[in-house]
């Protein structure tokens, strides 16, 4: 039997926010449009498990985006430690390296683990950027150079940015869980975003999931707005 696409499960909210109140107003102003919700770092400092538990106790599904980098053994027991919050994605960074992958890949086998989320090259960076760290590649080789480094260590999935995605998922096979960031609406402001396309040509570029924030939290009508988005989810996706 095959179960039916509801855009709903292709869809993150970015809760970029300062506080646990805000946050918490802009989920309710979207009743039940949307499931799944992101706590980024800005939040979980402010905010900490407590949010992911109140998250957790009215229905949501939750995205702990906390990209950690560091010597395998703590990031390790940062997995692990991180599994009592009850999120469902955790991120880690993908240029940390294939020891510190493989440490959190393991870890996360215990019972109640998220899946784990490799960050390849942030959608922020640009080729420019890339080379001021040294990185003389283009995005689009570096994000697969690591996406295929994070598979191999066990990673379940990859963020990476829509322009990446096609390439992604034809290397990866249609099993990748591949969770994109740099989701703009035709016309919406880039802000900081510098490798970004619609939600409709992200699906249709083989996205499992959208990670979208201001131009849902920063709307006139954040409903409005979501609703949008999920029409574009349904006219993207794949039809089969
Ligand atoms: O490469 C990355 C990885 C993570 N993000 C996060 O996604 C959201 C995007 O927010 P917008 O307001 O839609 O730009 C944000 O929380 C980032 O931390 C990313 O943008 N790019």
């Amino acid at each position: 039997m095959t179960s039916r696409f509801d855009p709903k499960d292709h869809l993150i909210v970015a809760l970029d926010f300062p506080d646990a109140r805000q946050a918490l107003d802009l989920v309710d102003s979207l009743g039940d449009a949307c499931q799944w919700f992101k706590v980024g770092l800005e939040l979980y400092f402010a905010a900490g498990n407590r949010l992911i538990e109140d998250l957790r106790n009215r229905g949501f599904d939750v995205f702990l985006d906390l990209k950690l980098h560091d010597i395998p053994n703590t990031v390790a027991s940062a997995v692990r430690t991180a599994t009592a919050a009850g999120a469902s994605l955790l991120t880690i960074h993908a240029c940390g390296g294939a020891a510190m992958m493989t440490a959190a890949a393991q870890a996360a086998t215990a019972p109640g683990s998220p899946r784990l989320l490799a960050v390849t090259v942030l959608t922020s960076m640009d080729s420019v950027e890339l080379a001021g760290i040294g990185i003389p590649d283009t995005p689009a080789v570096q994000a697969l150079r690591l996406a295929k480094l994070a598979h191999s260590c066990g990673i379940d999935g990859m963020v990476c940015s829509p322009e990446e995605v096609a390439t992604l998922r034809s290397e990866l096979g249609q099993d990748a869980l591949l969770v994109i960031p740099g989701i703009r609406p035709a016309g919406a402001a880039l802000n900081d975003q510098k490798r970004v396309a619609t939600p409709e040509s992200a699906m249709a570029a083989g996205a499992s999931m959208l990670v979208v924030g201001r131009p849902i939290t920063r709307a006139a009508s954040p409903i409005r707005a979501a609703r949008a988005i999920l029409d574009e989810i349904t006219a993207g996706a794949p039809t089969t």
